[in-house]
């Protein structure tokens, strides 16, 4: 068979039509300002196969999008404008608390935030992870996800930016090499086994990380595995990246900043959610460069969003603290709330290319494509919601 006999583009459908109708066709009047709560070409569709909006299969009924609870506005803290971007799909009180219950006491029993537990339950990262996983309601997974991402919060506190929690520019490659470890085992040579261990078990942050990503992999499928820990150790380059900055006392350009957030970003998260939902993006796709650039600029989208929360919070620091305001003021020479609009202007532009290109993928792609991409977009809803509510930022 020749490979041209092989490849089939996919039948050109209504739907279809109509996406390109409305990439080409200009804006009628306004750009639209409120983020819709679904992705466009991701809803049910009257034609073609239905996507699932949650595991299938017998006993999983429970755990379709929607179930429990009501979609959730984002709210807004002071001084943070209107973002563009969805609402979160659901608001499931009870099950965001039961997670984070679960959370803090893990974290307890392995020694995590030792004497500062009380901020750890109320920032709340069980909520976080009911808010941006809307498609499950299993508390289990959830807090699979949410020990990871406290774990990799917690090497960014202990490694990176708090000195009141021993970091240390000097010693952050050091950490962070050994904290990978803990996220993709190291196999030495027998004789350096015990040594390993120890170190392993001697320092909270190493438990965390490993202890999270054992839990994880109880629902990951290796590939899905292997691209998390890809993503924590791009993730870890970011952290290398700021602590280079902080050591030399320098502000970068706007751009250098932005490709920084790329990488020092919300992205190990966003990736799991699949692993979180109950199906598999095949690796070739979540490959696909098309595919890696809507989600890239999303999960970009999402730590911006940090950094307009987490303003308030790092102006009272005593260390030197990076966000898009702070750099975007430094290098235009403008005021702190032209700073805050810029910043939002770049958000809300990630944010809309994912929309367009995410909704053109979901077209052409697979069902678990289109389900991711419906995922990620939700995921941006709910860590706005979070961040709008959370005490971490509001208090
Ligand atoms: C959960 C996860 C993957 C975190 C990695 C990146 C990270 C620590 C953030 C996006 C938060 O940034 P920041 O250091 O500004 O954190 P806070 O504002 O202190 O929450």
């Amino acid at each position: 068979m020749s490979l041209l006999s092989r490849m089939t583009a996919p039948a050109a459908r209504h739907d279809v039509a109509r996406l390109v109708a409305t990439l080409l066709s200009p804006h009628q009047g306004a750009v639209r300002t409120a983020a819709p709560a679904e992705l466009p070409t991701t809803a049910a569709r009257s034609k073609g196969p239905a996507l699932p909006a949650g595991p299938t299969g017998l006993g999983t009924s429970a755990a379709r999008i929607g179930r429990r609870g009501t979609a959730v506005a984002g709210g807004g803290a002071a001084g943070v404008p209107e973002l563009y971007c969805p609402p979160a799909l659901r608001d499931d009180r009870a099950l965001g608390e039961e997670v984070n219950a679960r959370l803090v006491a893990w974290a307890e029993g392995i020694g995590l935030y030792a004497g500062r537990l009380d901020r750890v339950r109320a920032a709340d990262f069980g909520r976080l992870m009911m808010l941006a996983h809307p498609d499950t309601d299993d508390p289990d997974r959830l807090l699979a996800a949410g020990k990871c991402a406290l774990a990799e919060w917690a090497t960014d506190d202990y490694y990176c930016d708090d000195e009141t929690m021993g970091s240390a520019p000097a010693l952050l490659g050091a950490h962070l090499g050994l904290a990978y470890a803990a996220v993709d085992p190291t196999h030495p040579p027998l004789r350096h086994a015990r040594a390993v261990e120890r170190a392993m078990r001697e320092d909270p942050v190493r438990v965390a990380l490993r202890s999270g990503f054992t839990h994880l992999a109880r629902y990951a499928e290796p590939d899905q595995l292997a691209r998390l820990h890809h993503e924590v150790a791009v993730l870890f380059v970011g952290y290398g990246q700021e602590g280079s900055w902080r050591s030399q006392g320098r502000t970068p350009e706007v751009w250098e900043y932005l490709a920084h957030r790329q990488i020092n970003s919300f992205l190990p998260c966003v990736a799991m959610t699949d692993v979180v939902g109950g199906y598999a993006l095949p690796a070739a796709e979540y490959g696909d460069p098309r595919v890696r650039r809507a989600v890239t600029m999303a999960s970009t989208a999402a730590t911006l969003v940090n950094d307009l929360y987490s303003m308030a919070k790092e102006h009272h620091s005593s260390g030197v603290e990076f966000n898009l305001p702070g750099v975007v003021a430094a290098e235009e020479r403008c005021s702190p709330r032209e700073a805050v609009e810029r910043s939002v202007e770049i958000h809300d532009e990630l944010v809309r290319a994912f929309e367009t290109e995410a909704a053109a993928l979901s077209l052409t792609g697979s069902p678990q494509l289109r389900r991711f991409l419906a995922g990620v977009w939700a995921w941006l809803g709910g860590n706005r919601a979070w961040h709008a509510g959370s005490p971490r930022y509001n208090g």
